[in-house]
């Protein structure tokens, strides 16, 4: 297949999802930065840090629990920069609660948020891929969360097992296409994420803030915190024409915490 040339990043205005937009533009991609408008300033400032490896990119806001934004989402790729080649699926929230707690509410809210996104990602993707005869990528945000249930993770493990399965039926479903389907599976990523479960957590164990972190970190057995850019390397690797026989997969990039 011919490189991929532009690729549509969501939750990109910081944490992995920004890691994985420089590291794709670092590789040669025209990029969308796509997230939430309130990240809007945030967003344009990944634009920039783009725009400063030499290559082209917009923000456009986008809430990835609606269907219709993530479809404007790559229409703005294709008509802005031109073409369409990769879609990173990575906009995810965590809910940090015993099974005994979730509401109806939470389950509503982080299901469309992290699990609906990834379906309307995949819809949108792959609708513009077959009408445009290219062998895009779908590359989407799983976690160790997807391989092993993890408590009072409950809801947000259960997201993630579904994005696992997504990425397993849409790869047979699009193999036919030329398209392949894979997912990243990260660890204990030192970004907004983990400060929000460290302090959830410490409301509930009454661990001083930290300490779960910690000690989530010590469980690791290359021994630090995860990066963006260690997520970002197997992404890069994902939408790579090194990776044009990988379907179906989630890659577990977790420094060592699972093993398959
Ligand atoms: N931080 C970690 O340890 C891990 C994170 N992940 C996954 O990686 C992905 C990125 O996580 P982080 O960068 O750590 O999180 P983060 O909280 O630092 O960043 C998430 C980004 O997604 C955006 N976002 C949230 N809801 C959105 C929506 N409805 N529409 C559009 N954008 C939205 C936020 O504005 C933010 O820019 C998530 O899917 C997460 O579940 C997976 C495993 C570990
Ligand atoms: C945030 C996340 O996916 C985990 C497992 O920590």
């Amino acid at each position: 297949m011919t490189t991929p040339k532009v690729a549509l990043v969501t939750g990109a205005g910081q944490g992995i999802g920004r890691g994985i937009a420089l590291a794709l533009a670092a590789d040669g991609h025209d990029i969308v930065v796509a997230d939430l408008e309130f990240q809007r300033e945030k967003g344009l400032g990944v634009v920039a840090e783009i725009e400063a490896l030499g290559r082209r990119a917009i923000f456009v806001s986008a809430d990835v629990s609606k269907k219709a934004d993530i479809t404007a989402a790559v229409a703005a790729a294709e008509e802005q920069l031109g073409g369409f080649d990769v879609i990173v699926n990575n906009a995810g929230i965590a809910q940090v609660k015993p099974i005994s707690d979730i509401t109806e509410e939470d389950l509503n809210k982080i299901f469309q948020i992290n699990v609906n996104s990834v379906v309307f990602g995949i819809q949108a993707a792959s609708e513009s891929f077959i009408r445009r005869s290219v062998k895009g990528r779908i590359i989407s945000a799983a976690s160790i969360a997807a391989i092993k249930g993890f408590p009072i993770l409950g809801a947000y493990s259960a997201s993630k097992f579904a994005v696992r399965g997504l990425t397993q039926v849409a790869a047979q479903e699009l193999a036919p296409n030329g398209i392949t389907v894979n997912a990243y599976g990260p660890g204990i990523v030192g970004t907004g994420m983990w400060e929000l479960i460290d302090s959830e957590l410490s409301k509930i164990n009454g661990k001083p803030l930290g300490q779960n972190l910690k000690e989530n970190v010590d469980s690791i057995a290359l021994g630090r915190i995860e990066t963006p850019e260690d997520v970002a390397g197997v992404v890069s690797f994902f939408a790579s024409d090194r990776a044009q026989y990988v379907t179906g997969q989630v890659l577990l990039v977790d420094g060592g915490m699972l093993y398959n």
